[in-house]
């Protein structure tokens, strides 16, 4: 197909990923900039929960199989690569990340979660950092924020089902078209300092993007092309 890599040739992500920082672990943050593209780039998100690998594994599958000149967008596979290694939530001081960006809304203390979708409940205690921003994870994402200057970000997430636009543009409503999911203005529970509340204080478009409960081998299949298409979407 057109713009595809063999199948053959995607073991391998594609050459040219950057470093912005390093995890609480040492582990290093990386990136992968757009090659193409003569507007301004959006940024791609996952992996800011660690025990969330579906979104990251499909995205990266997308990088893998797309031929890098139809890249018009930054891409970052894992914001918690520690999380992502000890199959957490939080990072590796317990925090979770989505509740430690410096938004105006943060708030100190602990947050809760959901342990799964069985689970009619969010009673799992994270912390929400010592301060805000207080985390190399997210200090650093901040910083890259700052100096690429995305269009928009979308910010991968499992398992609400849904495509969560409060601003409803029209990458949202691309979005959930062409993964099939639910247009909805709010996740509908408060998230203080969280990426997405981050972003609306500084004016930057943020769709979140949320998966169903769906396996990683699953979602490498059935939302590969959607995948793909996001990272060469163009107005
Ligand atoms: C079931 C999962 N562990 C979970 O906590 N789900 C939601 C949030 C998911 C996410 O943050 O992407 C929850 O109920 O808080
Ligand atoms: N399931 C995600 C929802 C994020 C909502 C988004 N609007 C944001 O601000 O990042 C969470 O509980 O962290
Ligand atoms: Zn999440």
């Amino acid at each position: 197909m057109s713009g595809h890599r063999p199948r053959s040739q995607r073991g391998h992500l594609p050459h040219g990923c950057e470093l912005y920082g390093k995890s609480v672990f040492g582990a290093p943050l990386l990136w992968f900039p757009a090659t193409a593209g003569e507007q301004r780039s959006g940024l791609i998100i996952a992996g800011t929960h660690g025990d969330e690998n579906a979104a990251m594994v499909a995205l990266s599958c997308a990088l893998r199989t797309l031929q890098p000149e139809h890249r018009h967008h930054h891409a970052i596979l894992a914001v918690n690569p520690d999380g992502c290694q000890l199959g957490l939530r939080a990072n590796a001081n317990g925090v979770d990340l989505n509740r430690n960006f410096p938004a105006a809304n943060w708030k100190p203390g602990n947050t809760v979660y959901r342990w799964n979708s069985s689970a009619d409940q969010r009673d799992v205690v994270l912390s929400t950092g010592e301060k805000p921003g207080s985390e190399p994870e997210t200090a650093a994402l901040c910083q890259l924020i700052h100096t690429l200057q995305p269009a928009w970000v979308v910010s991968f997430h499992d398992p609400l089902g849904c495509i969560e636009d409060p601003a409803n543009t029209a990458l949202g409503a691309w979005l959930a078209q062409e993964f099939a999911l639910p247009l909805v203005t709010s996740v509908g529970y408060e998230t203080p300092g969280s990426f997405g509340s981050w972003c609306a204080d500084l004016g930057l478009p943020c769709i979140t993007a949320e998966f169903p409960p769906i396996s990683a081998d699953a979602a490498s299949e059935q939302y590969l092309d959607a995948m793909m298409g996001l990272l060469r979407w163009q107005k």
